[in-house]
């Protein structure tokens, strides 16, 4: 009789059918009306039943709990009913327990799983040899036990596998950084929380676009470099680009591209436009004059250097001419309108520089009342061409105080460099010592220097 039944049973669980169809089985080669199997693992309980009657977790858990049968350490322990099994199962149900006659509980510890499970079996009839049964109970539940224990490890598995996900999903949501990915028709598959939060759109949004980058990108031109920068060729060094939000503000975002096992390309960026704007504000006070908007002191002394390094003689295009300006009789301006005014001539003076300037002239402060103008391939004739536009702008527009025009002048040291002078200071002495000369012969004039002189 058991052979007949595993025979029959085999293909079901090799099938991997759900324990209720086993037990559905198990029901009709026994003649049984009712089964269940429970497990016991980390304090859950699971039951699975079947047959003509209902029971309940809760139920198999009473008749469980009324036997002792949890609190026994045996690995296996069979108990059998030859009579009126229903009364324990069902002790406040009368009606039901005339119904199942006889049954057969069986213990099974899975100790590897940690894991106890409980196999049920009753009958509506008194069973007349109950060592058959037994036998066949045994035998049944082996081969039950080896079956679930394959359902608990690949539940197991299952449930890591979802533990796994949901914490990649947490990381993926809820992370500071930017990530996504685009597929190779341009939808977007993967917009993580910090994406949504930073440029404003959801994925659902992007996708009802033909072209969800335009949204950040309106320059086709821009689009391409990206889908380069990301399809064909994947930067993984952080590269910065300048993405639009849905606001208009024009962001700065590091990106980086991985790509993952299945080919698939994953970006992940650094939104750092507060960051990047800090250092745009240090970067500006650490080289204009706060005052004027020209450069300062600093800057201006850097970029000589730097154009003394690329002038050779016998490169006419690397010349360049330094005016050194300096505003005449300025303590009087203080002396009579006050500092405030002082400050508003400073201005207007270099308001003037710049509004007549080739946009190739480099232009600072050097203190106070001194400035340095760097004009690039500009010879002595069309400096001092120069210098004398700017004297005359300022006669035509004096700083106004109120209705009260104060004019103002300066005087100017120029040099003319043409290679041979390697050295800022002494170019600096040169056009000093010229400034000088300009103030003491008059003021309001511009004197060359006389080394150097071509
Ligand atoms: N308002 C204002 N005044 C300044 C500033 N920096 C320097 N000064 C003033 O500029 C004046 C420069 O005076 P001086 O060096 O005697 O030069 P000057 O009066 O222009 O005379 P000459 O250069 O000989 O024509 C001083 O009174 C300084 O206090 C500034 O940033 N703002």
């Amino acid at each position: 009789m058991a052979l007949t039944l595993l025979a029959k049973l085999m293909p079901w669980l090799a099938a991997q059918r759900s324990m209720e169809d086993i037990l559905s089985v198990i029901n009709a080669s026994l003649g049984a009306q009712l089964s269940w199997v429970v497990i016991e693992q980390d304090d859950a309980w699971q039951i699975a039943c079947n047959g003509e009657m209902e029971c309940t977790l809760h139920d198999a858990q009473t008749l469980l709990e009324q036997l002792q049968l949890r609190r026994n350490q045996r690995a296996w322990r069979v108990i059998c009913w030859r009579r009126n099994v229903g009364k324990l199962l069902f002790p406040t149900q009368p009606f039901t327990t005339n119904k199942l006659q006889s049954g057969v509980l069986c213990k099974l510890n899975y100790k590897d799983l940690s894991i106890k499970g409980y196999f049920f079996l009753a009958f509506a009839y008194p069973l007349s040899s109950l060592s058959i049964i037994k036998n066949v109970v045994i035998i049944l539940v082996e081969k039950l036990k080896d079956y679930m224990e394959e359902i608990i490890i690949r539940e197991r598995a299952a449930k890591e596998m979802q533990r796994v996900v949901t914490q990649y999903k947490a990381l993926f949501d809820r992370a500071p950084v930017l990530m996504n990915s685009f597929d190779k028709t341009n939808r977007c598959i993967l917009w993580n929380g910090e994406c949504e939060r930073l440029f404003g759109w959801s994925i659902n949004e992007l996708n009802q676009q033909s072209d969800p980058l335009a949204l950040f990108f309106p320059d086709p031109e821009m689009r391409q470099q990206i889908r380069s920068s990301v399809n064909t060729s994947p930067a993984v060094d952080m590269h910065e680009w300048h993405p639009i939000r849905r606001d208009g503000q024009v962001l700065t975002v590091l990106w980086s591209n991985i790509l993952l096992p299945d080919r698939s390309i994953l970006s992940i960026g650094l939104d750092i436009t507060e960051r990047k704007k800090v250092e745009q504000q240090l970067e500006k006070k650490a080289t204009i004059d706060d005052l004027t908007g020209c450069y300062n002191r600093f800057s201006m002394l850097r970029k000589l250097k730097e154009a003394l390094v690329q002038c050779k003689p016998d490169e006419p295009r690397s010349h360049f001419s330094l005016l050194m300006l300096d505003l005449d009789y300025f303590k009087k301006i203080n002396d009579r309108w006050g500092h405030l005014t002082g400050d508003a001539a400073l201005v207007h003076f270099c308001d003037q520089i710049r509004e007549h300037s080739d946009p190739s002239y480099l232009f600072g402060r050097l203190g106070g009342e001194e400035f340095l103008i760097l004009m690039p391939h500009t010879d002595r004739k069309n400096a001092l061409r120069f210098s004398q536009k700017i004297r005359a702008a300022l006669a035509c527009s004096p700083l106004l105080s109120g209705s009260e025009k104060i004019p103002l002048s300066f005087s100017a040291g120029l040099v003319f460099v043409c290679g041979e002078q390697t050295d800022t200071s002494i170019l600096l002495t040169l056009a000093d010592n010229a400034l000088y000369d300009a103030k003491r012969s008059g003021r309001s004039k511009t004197v060359v220097a006389s080394a150097f002189y071509k």
